[in-house]
């Protein structure tokens, strides 16, 4: 089998009956990426994934991996596999034999089965629990559980649909951290559906922002952040002021506004939010035609000139840091 291979996604459309989940989208996902798909809620991202997986079926276009087109091969001879959300592991069956199943199912023989499971079991650490079942797991051993039944069958490409949300939030940072260094060391791809922008920034080397059941923006993480094209990118990945401007939209980074005096910066505003945020405070104001722009403070800084809701501040920014945007 050819290992290390792009992933391209060639005008792949989804239907459901009327609805067009995924409308022709293309996308080529270079070997060995970490790929985060974002996008709100409806607008195809788990449906792509479940097409590339082969639990959805295609309804136009194509997916080939390596020189493979697997559109139409049954999920568990594409080179890819799937971490769900719910972990979805057999309560019944030990963690050793979760891991294994596929193995099983494939007719592996049991010393084989137990020897890989054990070295999938080791790379994530959980070689002591190999006996339990899941129910006597906590929900960061379960979704450990859950990765290495999927990269046991040597996947080219692990999908994962929202990994990390049935865990809290202290657990989903280390969990996060877990599967980036898992997929350097695998030097596998992996295309991870994630709600969370912060999530999508820690992990992503690319980052694809889907609406609509289209692709809006696809690049590098810090490309997609620093220069995003449209509105709806800037808006969604956070961080960022979008603001019509007589010369048309802008979209600014909150981290990068200035606040002044009244009628010392570019426009004015009067404060309507003043949110503390440990190190740094978010200051809302609204400016004229009611839009509201946020400056991101070094909590310092706002110390030395706190403001209060209802007062009038000017905002300034640098021409370098203003990227037209389409609306
Ligand atoms: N089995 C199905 N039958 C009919 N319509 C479906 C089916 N699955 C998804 N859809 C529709 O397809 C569109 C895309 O759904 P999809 O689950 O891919 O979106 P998503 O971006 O993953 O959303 P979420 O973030 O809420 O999981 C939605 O309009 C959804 O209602």
């Amino acid at each position: 089998m050819t290992r290390n291979s792009d992933l391209e996604l060639i005008a792949l459309t989804k239907r459901y009956g009327e609805t067009v989940a995924v409308d022709s989208i293309a996308h080529r996902f270079k070997a060995g990426v970490y790929a985060c798909m974002l996008g709100p809620s409806g607008c195809g991202k788990s449906s792509t994934l479940r097409m590339i997986a082969g639990h959805e079926t295609v309804s136009d276009g194509s997916i080939v991996l390596g020189r493979r087109d697997v559109s139409h091969l049954p999920p568990a001879k594409r080179g890819t596999a799937m971490m769900f959300q719910n972990y979805a592991l057999f309560p019944h069956l030990t963690v050793q034999d979760n891991v294994a199943f596929s193995l099983r199912m494939a007719g592996i023989d049991k010393p084989e089965r137990h020897k890989r499971a054990d070295e999938m079991l080791e790379l994530v650490e959980l070689t002591a629990l190999a006996q339990r079942k899941p129910d006597q797991l906590s929900g960061g051993q379960k979704q450990r559980v859950a990765l290495a039944r999927a990269l046991i069958t040597r996947p080219q490409v692990l999908l994962l649909d929202e990994p990390l949300s049935a865990l809290d939030p202290f657990l989903r940072i280390r969990m996060r951290a877990e599967l980036k260094r898992l997929q350097r060391e695998l030097g596998i791809s992996f295309i991870h559906v994630t709600h969370g922008q912060d999530e999508a920034l820690a992990l992503a080397d690319e980052i694809i922002v889907m609406n609509n059941a289209k692709i809006e923006q696809a690049g590098p993480v810090r490309e997609v952040f620093n220069t995003p094209k449209t509105a709806f990118v800037a808006r969604f990945m956070g961080g960022h002021n979008v603001l019509n401007l007589p010369q048309g939209h802008i979209a600014l980074r909150s981290d990068e506004m200035i606040v002044t005096a009244p009628s010392a910066g570019r426009i004015d505003g009067r404060v309507v939010g003043v949110e503390y945020q440990g190190t740094h405070v978010a200051l809302t104001a609204e400016v004229a035609g009611g839009q509201e722009v946020t400056a991101l403070m070094p909590d310092a800084d706002y110390l030395k000139t706190p403001k209060d809701p209802g007062e009038v501040i000017g905002l300034h920014w640098d021409d370098r840091v203003a990227h037209p945007v389409s609306a």
